[in-house]
């Protein structure tokens, strides 16, 4: 039986594993709570991350990374994008085969605006112990996957033959994956709409409706479109699954991190309050900071995501923030996107 290690333990790391003991793999999840691994291998739950879910038996919790690794070829990598460089790290040294990572997580990082699998494959350097590097994107709340309602997400790779063993592996009846082969539109997508999805929040939040998320989000994809074509993304990738869908699940469900932690924002509370009542990570923080950076870097107009930067790291009111927006200069729709199609 094929053996997979699924690193990180949250919620989209246990609902994944779920997916593939579904398929009928063997699944060794790591965490780093002894606590959580007993519960996971006594009671087949992980009741912090996914409450009221149950868990196959063939997901086996483990506290070692060098047992979690022992024997498997195949990486599913899910922890928070802030500590993907630590846990390669630590990965590399107990690997003795090499393997392909198939990472879930969504981010940028701050100062080096690098996508996940480029800090992937720049951790593992000339080292042979990396095969491939897979991303795994689109429109997928662990809470509905792990209750097996119908989902479907992109896959995507450097490689045609990772691509199509990623697909392999977690495709059934209830997950429907395709392949993409525009790795840098699948992640730029996958990480900005947390962006997006904490401003469609923060305005609910402070009591707008529905006609200004319908603008913050169309607005909002034609300003990840302009960075990510001009990072060589294809347009296209923006009006699917990890783009324009998963754009709408995040900026739109009950289950959003990104959207509830943005709705408080706009209630008046602060980053810091904000952040400490979530107890999960919400990774449009720092990648609003990466996005702010990189269009600055690349001058490229993100005027939604620029307008985020300032109220959560410089003070801006929010209602000075609206005011920011509505006032900008005229324009043409469509000239704006400034992509060729
Ligand atoms: N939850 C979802 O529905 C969902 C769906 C798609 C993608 N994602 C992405 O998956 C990634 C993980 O999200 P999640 O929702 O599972 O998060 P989570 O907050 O539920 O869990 C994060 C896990 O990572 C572990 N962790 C935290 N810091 C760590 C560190 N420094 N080293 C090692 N492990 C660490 C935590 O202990 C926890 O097990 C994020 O990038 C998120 O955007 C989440
Ligand atoms: O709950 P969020 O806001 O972290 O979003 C989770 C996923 O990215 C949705 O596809």
């Amino acid at each position: 039986m094929t053996k997979v290690a699924v690193i990180g333990a949250g919620s989209w790391g246990t609902a994944l594993a779920m997916v593939l003991a579904d398929n009928e793999l063997e699944v060794k999840i790591w965490a780093r709570r002894k606590e959580q691994i007993e519960e996971i291998n006594r009671h087949h739950t992980n009741s912090k991350y996914l409450p009221n879910v149950v868990l196959s038996d063939r997901i086996a919790g483990h506290e070692e990374l060098r047992e979690t690794l022992k024997d498997v070829t195949i990486v599913l990598l899910v922890v928070p994008t802030k500590a993907i460089r630590e846990t390669i790290t630590e990965m590399k040294k107990e690997l003795k085969a090499p393997v392909t990572i198939i990472h879930a997580s969504k981010g940028i990082e701050p100062g080096t605006h690098k996508r996940i699998s480029e800090m992937i494959e720049e951790e593992f350097g000339d080292s042979e112990l990396l095969k491939d590097v897979v991303v795994l994107s689109g429109p997928s709340h662990a809470e509905e996957v792990s209750q097996r309602q119908p989902t479907t997400v992109t896959v995507s790779s450097k490689s045609s033959e990772a691509s199509e063993l990623a697909q392999d592996l977690f495709i059934n009846q209830h997950f429907r994956v395709y392949t993409n082969p525009d790795l840098v539109g699948v992640e730029i997508g996958g990480a900005l709409k947390n962006t997006i999805a904490l401003v469609c929040g923060l305005t609910n939040g402070l009591g707008m409706g529905d006609n200004t998320k319908a603008a913050i989000m169309t607005r909002g994809l034609a300003e990840i479109a302009r960075v990510g074509v001009k990072l060589g993304a294809s347009p296209l990738t923006f009006a699917g699954l990890s783009g324009l869908g998963d754009l709408i699940v995040t900026c739109t469900s009950v289950h959003s991190r990104n959207f509830r932690a943005g709705f408080m924002i706009g209630q008046g509370k602060t980053l810091d309050e904000v952040l400490s009542s979530m107890g999960m990570v919400v990774e449009g923080i720092r990648t609003t900071k990466a996005a702010y950076e990189l269009s600055q870097k690349l001058q490229v107009e993100m005027p939604i995501t620029s307008a985020l930067y300032a109220v959560l790291f410089e003070g801006l009111k929010p209602e000075q923030a609206t005011e920011r927006l509505m006032g900008r200069v005229k324009k043409h729709e469509v000239e704006q996107l400034n992509i060729d199609l």
